[in-house]
């Protein structure tokens, strides 16, 4: 039984278009563990995610994060809440290519009420520990993982309980790859937050603390090591 934990999902389920895509999913997640979760394209990876980030209604079952039920918060309360606790990085990175890392980074900050000074501090110390190039160039001419390590600074600016990542290596070579997941899962020890990866990618999701399968609409451990051939 854990205590507090900063992510607590309860029989969460979610049907679209009659079909089940969360059926009874339960998952608690501690402060300082990451938690990886597989499952083939259309298995509702991406499902769990927005229901996380409370921005799907589901359609029974609760989503705690960092002790408040997202169901009982408006969506103004919501939207602070999800600032306040929740990092996100996409596949993608979602940065904007015209402003530099810094820029991006700190903007997320600054749409949090953090100052400008701070805003911009807080975005510079990260990058240069994530080893971004900080402002000498547009986002857009960076490399693909140096862009996703900017967009992992982004996500941690604001210094969330809860870091989610939705294949965030997905747009990456092999290198890159084994680089960002090497960052990703290192946040629990260096940062303190929980971290929630949901990836296709087994090798990816080897890292984390604990691994799960979504299959059916249901969550499957998988806590075997992959050299030991779980499959
Ligand atoms: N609003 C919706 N209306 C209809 N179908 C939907 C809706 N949202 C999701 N789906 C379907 O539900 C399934 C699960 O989608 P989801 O994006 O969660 O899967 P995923 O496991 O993240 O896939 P991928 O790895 O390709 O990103 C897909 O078949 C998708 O087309």
């Amino acid at each position: 039984m854990q205590v507090n934990p900063v992510l607590d999902v309860r029989d969460l389920s979610y049907s679209v278009a009659g079909r089940a895509l969360l059926d009874g999913v339960n998952l608690t997640l501690p402060a300082g563990e990451s938690l990886a979760v597989t499952g083939p394209s259309g298995s509702g990876k991406s499902t769990l995610l927005n229901c996380v980030l409370g921005l799907i209604r589901y359609d029974d079952g609760a989503v705690r994060i960092a002790g408040q039920d997202l169901a009982g918060l408006k969506p103004r309360n919501l939207a602070r809440h999800r600032r306040d606790t929740m990092g996100m990085v996409f596949q993608f990175g979602e940065l904007l290519p015209e402003l530099t890392p810094v820029e991006n980074v700190a903007m997320a900050a600054l749409l949090a009420g953090v100052k400008r000074a701070e805003a911009f501090g807080r975005a510079r110390r990260l990058l240069v520990d994530l080893g971004v190039p900080v402002e000498a160039t547009p986002t857009a001419e960076l490399s693909g993982g140096e862009r996703q390590r900017a967009a992992v600074a982004r996500a941690l600016v604001n210094r969330p309980a809860l870091l989610l990542a939705d294949e965030p290596t997905g747009s990456l070579d092999t290198q890159n790859r084994e680089a960002v997941a090497e960052l990703l899962f290192s946040l629990p020890r260096t940062w303190g937050c929980a971290v929630l990866v949901v990836t296709h990618d087994e090798s990816v999701a080897a890292r984390a603390d604990h691994r799960f399968a979504l299959r059916e609409g249901r969550l499957v451990a998988e806590d075997v090591p992959l050299s030991r051939g779980a499959r």
